[in-house]
Order: C-alpha cells, then structure tokens, then sequence
C-alpha cells in the first residue's frame, strides 16, 4: 500500500499540505519567496506534487522543477528547511517515521533539479 493510500487519500493529503504551508510561512528562512506567489495555486500543484511523491494517483503537469525554481538560486539551507517542515507535517499526521524517511529521499532526488537555478 502506498503512504497515500495510507493517509487515506486526497483529503488527508490536502490536509497535509495545509500543515506544511503554515509552517513554511511562518520560516523567515524560506518565506520570503513566496511573498509574490498565488498559494492556492502553489498549494494545488504541490498537493499534486506531494501526492505523485507518496505515491498517489494523482500526476503532475505542471512546469519542470528546474523552471519552477527558475532565478531563485536556491540554496542548500531552504531545500532543508522545506523537507524539516515536510518532515514535521507528516508527523503530525502520525506518519511513522521510516515512511517519512523514505518520503524525504524520494524529494532528495530532485535536489539537483531545483538548487543552484
Ligand atoms: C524537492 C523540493 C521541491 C519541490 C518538489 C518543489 C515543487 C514545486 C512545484 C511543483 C512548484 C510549482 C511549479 C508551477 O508553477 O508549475 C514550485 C514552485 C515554487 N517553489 Fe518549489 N519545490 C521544491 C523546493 C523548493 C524550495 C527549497 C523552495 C525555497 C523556498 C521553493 C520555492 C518555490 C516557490 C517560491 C515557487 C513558486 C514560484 C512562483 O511564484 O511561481 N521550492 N515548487
């Protein structure tokens, strides 16, 4: 079973990412980027983002990572921050920790993707 299907679904998956994106915007270490940024529409495609990473039905077509995160130059310390609040927000769903390990590798592949762009 897929940790989607274990949170059971897209309504818990939305719920997720709701947690996830208040504490974001409450890191002064990320939040600045998203002074400029329509969050319903970034919480729709990251909620369709998250769900393509753990393994739900949903797909993807939004921009490639690397033109999402176009001129931001991101750096090291924001993709931490960013998996620490992933991190936190599963937990508070009482997500067990292995499954949120294996969670946070499978964005770590997409590192290269997304810092230095
Ligand atoms: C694996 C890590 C990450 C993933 C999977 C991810 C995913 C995404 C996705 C799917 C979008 C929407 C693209 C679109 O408009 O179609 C996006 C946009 C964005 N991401 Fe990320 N992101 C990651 C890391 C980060 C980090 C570390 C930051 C730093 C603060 C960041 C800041 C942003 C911002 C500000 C936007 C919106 C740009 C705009 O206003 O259009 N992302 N990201």
């Amino acid at each position: 079973m897929s940790l989607y299907e274990k949170l059971g679904g897209e309504e818990s998956i939305s719920a997720v990412v709701e947690n996830f994106y208040t504490r974001v915007l409450a890191d002064d270490i990320v939040n600045k980027y998203f002074a400029n940024t329509d969050m319903d529409k970034q919480r729709r495609h990251q909620s369709a983002f998250i769900s393509f990473a753990l393994g739900g039905p949903k797909q993807y077509s939004g921009k490639s990572m690397e033109k999402a995160h176009e001129g931001m130059n991101l750096q090291p310390e924001h993709f931490n921050a960013i998996a620490t609040h992933l991190s936190a927000a599963l937990a508070d769903f009482n997500v067990p920790q292995e499954d949120i390990d294996a969670v946070i590798n499978k964005i770590a592949t997409l590192k290269d993707a997304v810092l230095y762009k």
